[in-house]
């Protein structure tokens, strides 16, 4: 499979401050793909960069076969900022029409457009409507639409769910899983956890550097992993679990949650592992096969 974009030693310097560094990866067509990390860590840089919007310092980028800004990819990739803003002033089929031409549509074709991207978020009902009278929840949803216009191949969300309240962040997701057929998503967020089910591929920027994680599929390493979330402290977890005649190795990842390696044998490990809780009276709140993203990130340990 061809990639849709690919980096290779890309780097961002913005005078003596290095945005990005050295960085390689793939991105395939398909399903959403997650770029994640904290304030400053070079999220907007790579947007921008993808975007075209500025020039890398070195390396090479390519979306679909072609340097970013190149005329060939107008229309096929498209990017939401974090602040995106409706105009209180209008309607919003008015200004996804207004979209819709700045795009090239004619007006006919924009108001079509307009009704369907409206009715792919499931907002066909709001058209007349102005953002104010929208929930924050439904006008993210309408600017999601708005990235939609066109058809693009490629939709860059920057904080898709920040500021909303969970039940709303959770619409958002739901729709962008929804439409990931439609086209794939590039979603940013500081918050990994709430990507890590949404998306196959996480891209994880610190400082600049990146590392690249699949999710969802178990890796052959990982296959005799567990990881045990515990719901309070209790004593002696770690020497306890260790004593186990399965385990090779136990250790805390962090507070009340383990990673345990192990031997298999006939009886299946986690029930063996969860009548091994019930017998000490510790309750548990998850297991997980395999190491958390969020392991494999931050707790590299052992
Ligand atoms: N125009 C600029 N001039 C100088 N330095 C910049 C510029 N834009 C970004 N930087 C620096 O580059 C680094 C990466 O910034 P970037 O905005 O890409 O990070 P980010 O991951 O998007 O952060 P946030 O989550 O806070 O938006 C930071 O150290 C930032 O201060």
């Amino acid at each position: 499979m061809t990639a849709l974009i690919t980096a290779q030693n890309l780097s961002k310097n913005y005078g003596q401050q290095l945005a990005l560094n050295n960085v390689n990866f793939e991105i395939n067509q398909g399903s959403p793909v997650a770029l994640v990390g904290p304030n400053g860590a070079g999220k907007t840089t790579l947007f921008s960069l993808l975007c075209g919007y500025i020039l890398p310092t070195s390396g090479q980028l390519s979306v679909m076969g072609h340097k970013p800004s190149s005329a060939e990819l107008f229309g096929t990739l498209s990017a939401l900022p974090q602040d995106a803003q409706l105009d209180p002033r209008f309607s919003i089929a008015h200004q996804l029409s207004f979209y819709g031409q700045l795009q090239g549509l004619s007006s006919a074709q924009s108001k079509r457009e307009t009704a369907r991207v409206l009715e792919l978020v499931g907002l066909g009902d709001v058209a007349k409507q102005r953002s104010e009278d929208l929930s924050h929840g439904m006008r993210k949803r309408v600017t999601i639409a708005q990235a939609l216009i066109g058809e693009p191949r490629i939709v860059m969300l920057d904080e898709a769910t920040a500021g909303l309240d969970p039940i709303h962040a959770r619409e958002v997701r739901e729709l962008v899983s929804s439409l990931s057929d439609k086209a794939t998503f590039i979603l940013s967020s500081h918050d990994l956890t709430e990507l890590e089910r949404l998306c196959s591929q996480v891209l994880h920027l610190d400082k600049g550097i990146l590392t690249q994680h699949q999710t969802r599929t178990q890796s052959e390493e990982d296959k005799y992993y567990v990881t045990l979330q515990l719901a309070r402290l209790y004593d002696d977890v770690e020497q306890k679990l260790n004593s186990l005649i399965n385990v090779n190795h136990a250790y805390m990842s962090q507070s009340k949650e383990y990673v345990i390696e192990y031997t298999p044998s006939v009886e299946p490990f986690d029930i063996m592992l969860l009548q091994f809780c019930y017998q000490q009276g510790w309750q548990y709140r998850q297991l997980v096969n395999g190491h958390t993203l969020e392991n494999q990130i931050f707790h590299k340990e052992e």
